[in-house]
């Protein structure tokens, strides 16, 4: 019986490699299937990871109604035995909506990768529609980690070093040095989110004399890689 998937993480932790690698595994045994995406940070009409892969894709667009798409592929002669859907967080609920009845209604498996948070921690609406019907929610094996050593389990939004924490729910970004004025995204754990504490800004407290390492929530600095 075909299923909705849901692999959901923090950005950087694998899910678009994954994408790719389950794309692979199916076209490899056969399988044909249609790979979607949004707002990818390569550009229009690409699903890129930071591995290095990447692969042409289908722009998913507010408009584009996905329970047609894969009926225009029937029609057309085209088999569609899966759909690998990556950035699903910005795709809209109703579009969730046409992938949950692809699933039900044409038997058809359906994987989609995407953050459920963003940097306020608020959902986004299709990962919360997502975690609303998926049959599984499945979370990467490789985790992304925070500066201290732990498990990264919150998106922060950065601007010059500092942890922003109003603005537009979509900025397209990467969590590699931005910049100077441009947005860059860090993972965290939670406890280092809710003090905002970004690397950045550790690296500024513990370089600052009046500053014990119990201000860090004892945790190494950064760099160091072993937990607090
Ligand atoms: N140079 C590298 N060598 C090995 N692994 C890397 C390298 N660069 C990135 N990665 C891996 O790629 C992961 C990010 O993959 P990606 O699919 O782009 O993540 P996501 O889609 O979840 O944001 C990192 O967590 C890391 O494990
Ligand atoms: C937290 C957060 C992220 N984004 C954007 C930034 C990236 O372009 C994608 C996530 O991609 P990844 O492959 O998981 O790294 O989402 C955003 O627009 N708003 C946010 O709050």
């Amino acid at each position: 019986m075909a299923e909705l998937v849901f692999f959901s993480g923090t950005m950087d932790c694998g899910k678009s490699t994954l994408a790719l690698q389950m794309d692979h595994n199916h076209r490899a045994r056969g399988r044909t299937g249609l790979v979607l995406t949004k707002h990818d940070r390569a550009g229009e009409s690409v699903l890129s990871s930071r591995l290095g892969l990447s692969r042409e894709a289908l722009e998913v667009r507010d408009d584009l109604d996905l329970w047609d798409l894969v009926v225009e592929q029937a029609t057309h002669g085209r088999s569609v035995q899966y759909l690998i859907c990556d950035e699903s967080q910005f795709y809209t609920p109703q579009q969730v909506e046409q992938l949950a009845r692809i699933v039900d209604e044409m038997d058809i498996d359906v994987y989609a990768f995407g953050i459920t948070a963003d940097f306020r921690t608020e959902l986004f609406p299709g990962s919360r529609r997502l975690i609303e019907l998926a049959d599984r929610i499945q979370v990467p094996q490789v985790e992304a980690l925070c500066w201290c050593g732990r498990r990264a389990t919150h998106n922060a939004r950065v601007v010059d070093g500092h942890m922003v924490v109003e603005g537009e729910q979509v900025v397209v970004g990467d969590t590699h040095d931005a910049p100077a004025g441009q947005v860059e995204y860090e993972v965290l754990c939670r406890r280092h989110y809710m003090r905002r504490m970004t690397s950045h800004a550790a690296r500024e407290q513990a370089g600052s004399p009046d500053v014990l390492p119990f201000d860090l929530g004892l945790c190494p600095l950064p760099g160091a890689g072993t937990r607090g």
